[in-house]
């Protein structure tokens, strides 16, 4: 690729790129050149089946490990919440959140500024005083999303935020994720394997292969209504099979198909 052109007000915008990425653990490809890319306010969807390298993806993309072959591109701050969450047991949610924070030594009445609107923003703000064993998985996972937030960082790494939560949960966390990207101007990366809600909140979408991960579809759906979006991917799936079941075909029947 060239040198980026662009002007000021583009160069502002993060951006996050992976380029043919290429990676393996002893010896077993888990990523074989996987491309995605999100910049500027949206929400883009990494989606595919268990052990397809999603997180293996998001730990490259956050410079956690060295890919083996291809390039990955990063404008400005990325931070990963993890699946796991992480949230320390005995300490409260506040302080749980507050932890980066005060790491870094920003003062008191920021903190507590920067607590208050994040929780607000994932409606945890009730539950503040609790400690995680004390709150429901899908507060617990708000938690950890607003453990990044307060740390104001341009590109937020979602991995499989909607593991283990009820539908209520994920619906309320998505509608979190889309004011972070859309009304607050952060790009954000969700990696899952739930494709319904990830594809009806996400900008864009990409479906990886089983493993080793290459992209199966890259779908935009930025500007479509979003009651059609998984209808969208679904087409865009059944393209790519049908293409392939096609190229598969004996030959004698694929010259037959010929137009002409
Ligand atoms: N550090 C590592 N050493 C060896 N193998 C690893 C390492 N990290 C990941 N793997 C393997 O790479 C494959 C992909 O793992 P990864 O966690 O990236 O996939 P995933 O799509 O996030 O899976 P899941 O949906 O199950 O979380 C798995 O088979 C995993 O065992």
């Amino acid at each position: 690729m060239g040198p980026e052109m662009g002007g000021a007000a583009e160069a502002a915008v993060a951006r996050v790129e992976a380029r043919e990425v290429w990676k393996s653990y002893n010896g077993r490809p888990v990523l074989a050149g996987v491309s995605v890319e999100a910049r500027g306010s949206e929400i883009v969807g990494i989606v595919g089946p268990n052990g397809s390298g999603k997180t293996t993806l998001l730990r490259i993309i956050a410079g956690l490990e060295r890919p083996d072959k291809g390039r990955v591109v990063v404008r400005g701050r990325a931070l990963l919440v993890f699946q796991e969450n992480l949230l320390l047991p005995w300490k409260r949610l506040r302080d749980n959140i507050a932890l980066g924070l005060r790491y870094r030594g920003a003062p008191r009445r920021v903190v507590e500024e920067r607590i208050a609107w994040a929780a607000r923003l994932l409606g945890i703000e009730e539950h503040l005083d609790k400690y995680p064993g004390e709150v429901s998985g899908g507060t617990a996972r708000k938690a950890a999303v607003a453990r990044m937030l307060v740390l104001d960082p341009d590109i937020l790494l979602l991995d499989e935020p909607l593991a283990g939560l009820d539908v209520e949960s994920r619906r309320s966390l998505l509608e979190a994720v889309d004011a972070i990207a859309h009304r607050h101007g952060k790009t954000v990366v969700i990696v899952d394997h739930i494709l319904d809600e990830v594809a009806y909140y996400a900008d864009r979408v990409y479906v990886l292969t089983q493993p080793p991960a290459r992209v199966e579809a890259e779908v935009e759906l930025r500007d479509a209504p979003r009651a059609e979006r998984l209808a969208i991917v679904y087409e865009a799936l059944s393209r790519v099979y049908r293409e392939r079941g096609r190229l598969a075909l004996p030959e004698r029947v694929e010259r037959d198909a010929l137009p002409g």
